[in-house]
């Protein structure tokens, strides 16, 4: 089933390539003052001792292509201390020709420019740069909070599909003054509901769009990610991915239905809502489960399946991508491959190779003997300086 993009760049669907970075430039961005860097289309290594700006390049390239930081919502951290914005710049090379990226924070907001044109909207902006990152947190995919799995799993839509990205931000807003709303139901300051119905009925259009996308994305994810599991755990273990929404629907069912349901749902829960003072169904509610031979991997799966778990999503994200954009993403592995074993190091090596502009962080390479990373460019970064080893 052909996933729905909605991307107008992605039209062509050709062969295989991939897109790489050509170079970054960062000023005032967390600890870098002034860095002009160039990469190499293959595997780049970033080397340095803790706390030297490792991440915070990895980051960066994370916030040039997704507009926000995997590891903080307040974009004041990413600008340098006493300084009054940062920006992050970068050239890239794609299949249709170069594209420059330029995003720039301040105190009062963001401003992004793609091929040097102003961007209004951040989420046509999203999608151009195309990245999978792969940090220790998301090792917690499996066994942390279902707001990490909402994350992941938005994230990756947002990347091949700017109309979810739109919704989701619509959907934000509406459940913000919904659950304000309500509040003040609950408090007893307001007493009139006929708001309430009118903020139901936009919440529940949005809120169906977003999750008739999920399961379309799902079930393309699964596609891809269950042989990838199946190849890691060495043909013992088959991968499946559960969607768990909040209202009692199947992932085969059609919009309209799906907005049925919801209304349903809400007017059966409607006095819960006032004495609770807050949105009970909903996208932001749903979860997601990962299933191994029949189990469900957060309550029965050992440590190392978890950890299959989430590098088979990952590897299988770089091939939708691919799949869907017809070129390779960008992956970032931020101290990551440490964090795996031999067998998964190899196995994660080995689908990269050649084929994905990769950047790795660690502070050390030993006991790493993949060809693949003997063949790297290789950087060291101390105090925030940066500079190309070989
Ligand atoms: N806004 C900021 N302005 C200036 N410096 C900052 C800012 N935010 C973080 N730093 C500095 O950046 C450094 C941390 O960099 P980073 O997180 O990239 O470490 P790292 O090299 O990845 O280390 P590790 O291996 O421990 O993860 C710290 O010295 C921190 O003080």
């Amino acid at each position: 089933m052909p996933f729905v993009l909605d991307r107008p760049r992605s039209q062509e669907k050709v062969g295989e390539s991939l897109m790489f970075i050509e170079d970054i430039k960062l000023t005032n961005y967390r600890n870098y003052s002034n860095l002009t860097m160039s990469f190499e289309n293959k595997v780049n290594v970033i080397l340095g001792e803790n706390a030297q700006g490792k991440t915070n390049v990895m980051e960066s390239i994370y916030v040039l292509a997704m507009a926000k930081s995997h590891r903080t919502s307040n974009d004041k951290d990413l600008i340098r201390w006493d300084e009054e914005y940062g920006k992050i710049e970068g050239r890239l090379q794609k299949r249709n020709g170069p594209l420059s990226l330029q995003l720039v924070i301040s105190k009062k907001g963001k401003k992004a420019k793609s091929n040097h044109l102003e961007q209004p909207r951040l989420s046509q902006y999203i999608g151009n740069m195309n990245i999978v990152m792969f940090a220790p947190e998301d090792l917690n995919l499996v066994k942390g909070s279902p707001g990490i799995r909402r994350r992941f799993i938005d994230m990756e839509i947002g990347q091949v599909s700017a109309i979810y990205l739109y919704d989701l931000n619509q959907f934000n807003k509406i459940l913000q003054q919904r659950n304000h709303y309500l509040k003040q139901l609950q408090t007893k300051k307001q007493h009139d509901k006929t708001m309430l119905e009118v903020y139901t009925s936009q919440l529940i259009e949005v809120a169906s769009k977003i999750v008739v996308k999920r399961y379309e994305f799902l079930k393309l994810l699964q596609n891809w990610a269950e042989p990838i599991h199946h190849g890691i755990s060495r043909g013992l273990e088959t991968l499946k991915i559960q969607y768990n929404p909040s209202i009692d629907v199947s992932e085969d069912i059609e919009l309209s239905k799906m907005v049925e349901v919801y209304e349903e749902k809400f007017a059966k829960i409607r006095e819960r809502e006032i004495e609770r003072g807050v949105t009970l169904a909903g996208p932001h509610r749903d979860d997601l489960s990962f299933f191994v031979n029949g189990r469900d991997v957060q309550t029965f799966g050992s440590q190392g399946q978890q950890r299959t778990t989430a590098l088979s999503l990952k590897l299988a994200e770089i091939e939708l991508i691919q799949s869907e954009i017809g070129e390779y993403p960008i992956l970032l592995l931020d101290d990551v491959l440490s964090e795996l074993d031999d067998y998964r190091q190899s196995h994660l090596l080995n689908t990269i190779q050649g084929k994905v502009q990769t950047f790795v962080t660690t502070t050390s390479v030993e006991g790493i003997n993949h060809e693949t990373l003997k063949q790297a460019a290789t950087y060291n970064v101390t105090e925030g300086e940066m500079t190309k080893l070989k």
